[in-house]
């Protein structure tokens, strides 16, 4: 069994010291229901019968959940409960004596806290290093901390994937970020806490944010919004604001603000083109938002390349018109957005006067959304999103998904700054369906988070003003950086 840098992600050490009311082996199903990915077996004091009997037992509840199991220092009980492996101490039994015993096949873990320990324990065969304490631990009393800079050094000079052991919790974990470790080793952090399988869901997310090198990424495909409000600096500012990267390629400038729109430029549609191009033939989206496409050769380049490199969970919010009124989409081509990118969407984001416009409906009622929603989603796999914003007593919005309609309510906010809300509501949409959420979890959460900016009040500029689309980030994540990153001058 060859050790995965991704089984280290969330490495459990069992520790039974823990009273509470669950048993000891009630403990272990949580936190394997939690999502460890790792779970070592360390007893310290239990008789040899006993630790056997244990061992037994958590080697099948290990198997129920495919989760890799080896036992601390005790290889002759590894090899009898058939577990991976074992984890030697740096005191324990010699590495190359274990593998005589243990055979090529099983996992053997070492203990080690300077990069020629962990040279050496390579070279002898080890499967993964376990290193610390990288924090200050209750568990074992004795541990000296190794510092951050051997960690460092250690990981890059081995192959084995190593994991950080040592006081690590859910609030110090992030510190590990940029260590090189696959993975972080908690035992009073699982097994002390009153909801185990909370704790390690959270450590987890933790661990994978933690040691991720890549994020999931989000191209935007619009018009540039001088006054930062609404198109590509939107859209950046969204998916920035959902933890995720931001591509653009622009479509139009617009010279425009709070007050009106006072002129487009087109962006040629082979420009539009290279630029796509560049995008998808280096960095490759996971999600794709189209906004402001004012004319039909425009759209026609952007349908070409969206087919050419197979882009997917594509969100095209077809937009007509800006807030304060001014015009960003030609007569000629609301024909062209429906036969060429409505077609290749996941789904589409009209407000009431596009709706209106697309359906040559006039709508009132939320029966007029419901089959406005239809008629624009004939023609079109994707879903329909009907959006209630300019409606005078809510803001409900109506999803027309599979043949189905979904309803989500929505409290109208009073707040007369919503330039930008359908171009951040669609660029919200594509990062959940990046995240991995389908449609009507994507519409879900995206509503939550334009009601939530709303609901921040910012108010800027003469005319309807736009959101504050960082609303949701701790302040004090910018404000106390410098203490950690800035060298004394
Ligand atoms: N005052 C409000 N209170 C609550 N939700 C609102 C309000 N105004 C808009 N919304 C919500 O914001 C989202 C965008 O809808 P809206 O109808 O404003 O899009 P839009 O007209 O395309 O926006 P824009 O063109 O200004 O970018 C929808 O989910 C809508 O329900
Ligand atoms: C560039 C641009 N795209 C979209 C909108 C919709 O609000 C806008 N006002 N400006
Ligand atoms: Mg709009």
């Amino acid at each position: 069994m060859k050790c995965k840098k991704e089984d280290m992600q969330l490495y459990a050490v069992t520790d039974r010291t823990w009273v509470g009311e669950k048993s000891f082996e009630e403990q272990v199903e949580e936190s394997l229901e939690g999502g460890v990915t790792f779970l070592q077996l360390r007893e310290k004091h239990l008789a040899e019968e006993e630790f056997f009997k244990e061992a037994v037992k958590i080697r099948q509840l290990a198997a129920k959940y495919k989760v890799p199991f080896v036992i601390n220092d005790n290889v002759e009980i590894a090899r009898k409960v058939q577990a991976d492996g074992v984890h030697l101490g740096q005191k324990d039994m010699g590495l190359l004596e274990a593998r005589e015993i243990l055979g090529p096949d099983k996992l053997i873990g070492v203990s080690c806290r300077t990069v020629e320990d962990a040279r050496k324990a390579e070279a002898l065969g080890a499967d993964y290093l376990g290193v610390g304490a990288v924090f200050g631990t209750s568990t074992k009393k004795d541990a000296k901390p190794v510092a951050r800079e051997e960690l460092q050094a250690i990981c890059r000079a081995v192959s084995i994937p190593v994991v950080a052991i040592g006081g690590v919790k859910e609030s110090n974990l992030m510190e590990l970020k940029g260590s090189g470790v696959s993975g972080v080793a908690v035992v009073s952090g699982i097994y002390g806490q009153k909801n185990i399988k909370e704790a390690c869901r959270r450590l987890r997310e933790l661990s994978e944010e933690m040691t991720a090198r890549s994020m999931k990424k989000v191209l935007s495909i619009a018009g540039s919004d001088s006054s930062g409000g609404a198109g590509i600096q939107a859209d950046i500012k969204t998916i920035t604001a959902h933890g995720l990267y931001a591509m653009t390629a622009i479509t139009a400038l617009t010279a425009q603000n709070t007050t009106g729109v006072y002129g487009v430029q087109n962006v040629p549609p082979e420009f539009v083109a290279k630029q796509l191009d560049c995008i998808f033939q280096d960095i490759c989206p996971d999600a794709v938002k189209i906004g402001m496409v004012s004319d039909s050769q425009i759209i026609h380049a952007i349908a070409e390349k969206l087919r050419e490199y197979e882009a997917e969970n594509i969100v095209a919010d077809p937009v007509m018109s800006a807030t304060s009124g001014g015009t960003l989409m030609q007569k000629e081509a609301e024909k062209a957005i429906k036969a060429e990118l409505f077609p290749l969407a996941d789904v589409v984001t009209p407000n009431l006067l596009e709706a209106e416009i697309l359906t040559g409906m006039n709508i009132h009622t939320g029966k007029d959304m419901e089959k406005a929603a239809q008629i624009i989603g004939e023609g079109m796999e994707g879903a329909v999103l009907l959006k209630g914003g300019h409606l005078k007593e809510t803001a409900d919005d109506l999803l027309y998904f599979e043949g189905k309609f979904i309803w989500y309510p929505g409290e109208k906010v009073e707040n007369p700054n919503t330039h930008g809300t359908g171009c951040t509501l669609s660029s919200a949409i594509a990062c959940n369906l990046a995240k991995g959420y389908d449609v009507p979890e994507s519409v879900r959460r995206a509503k939550a988070y334009i009601t939530g900016a709303l609901r921040a009040q910012l108010n800027l500029g003469n005319g309807s003003g736009p959101l504050n689309h960082m609303y949701a980030l701790r302040k004090e994540n910018v404000e106390n950086i410098f203490e950690k990153y800035m060298k004394e001058t």
